[in-house]
């Protein structure tokens, strides 16, 4: 379904990923590592169009997205998660949640929040008039969650989802990767730092060295040697 070739992308005068390929099949979590630096999160806002590609091609559902503007995409069924998180601080919960379907559908159709935006985070409904700011570092990601899935997208870009949370919410983000996985309507590209988390959620794996992959396969094929190789600090 995502199909990225050979895609370049950097800043200024300095060029990050030096032909990129990989690809997400419907349902799959794939996921992408590599050491710090070596142009995790460049490759994820690529893709959504964040920054500008500047070779290479995007193609996602068989539609040439390369050229498209990051709302084009959200719209063509794709969901991003910054790094970050990127909450509206002085908004509500509400308001917040709102936003990302007005992103993704266009315009606003009413007031009312899907339940698929919320169906995972039961706490969310109980703060809806709270300032996006005032929530924890883990409601905050919850929040994050929740504006991107309001769309149902059938991808889902994750950017270190577990960055900064602690442990008991970074099992309640597990527990919403996986039954996103399990519902198998949403396919997830994740760019994760935990070798943990990613055996617990991951298909397949991709690992990014000096701008382009230097190891790709099923998790299984994941062994200690390339783990020693690509990924150890
Ligand atoms: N806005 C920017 N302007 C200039 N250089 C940048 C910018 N963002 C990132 N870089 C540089 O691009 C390279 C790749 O950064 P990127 O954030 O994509 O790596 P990453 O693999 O996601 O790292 P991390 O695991 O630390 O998040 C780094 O050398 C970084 O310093």
């Amino acid at each position: 379904m995502l199909t990225v070739e050979k895609l370049e992308s950097g800043y200024g005068e300095s060029a990050v990923l030096r032909g990129v390929t990989l690809q997400v099949r419907p349902g799959q979590v794939v996921c992408l590592l590599g050491r710090n630096g070596t142009g995790k999160s460049t490759f994820v806002k690529s893709v959504m169009g964040v920054l500008k590609a500047r070779g290479g091609t995007v193609s996602y559902g068989g539609r040439d997205l390369t050229r498209q503007a990051p709302g084009e995409r959200a719209r063509s069924g794709i969901g991003y998660v910054p790094q970050g998180r990127e909450i509206f601080g002085q908004l509500s919960v509400r308001e917040n949640i709102l936003i990302g379907l007005e992103a993704a559908r266009g315009k606003r159709r009413g007031d009312d929040i899907p339940p698929a935006a919320v169906e995972r985070f039961p706490v969310l409904p109980t703060m809806y008039g709270r300032r996006g700011g005032d929530l924890s570092g883990g409601q905050q990601q919850q929040l994050a969650f929740a504006r991107v899935l309001a769309a149902e997208p059938e991808l889902l870009l994750l950017d270190e989802p577990c960055e900064g949370i602690q442990p008991s919410i970074v099992d309640d983000i597990r527990d919403v990767i996986r039954s996103i996985k399990s519902d198998g309507r949403t396919a997830i590209l994740l760019v994760e730092q935990s070798l943990e988390f990613v055996r617990s959620v991951a298909d397949y794996v991709y690992i990014l060295e000096k701008g382009s992959i230097a190891w790709q396969g099923e998790l299984e094929a994941l062994d200690d040697e390339t783990v020693r190789r690509y990924l150890t600090v």
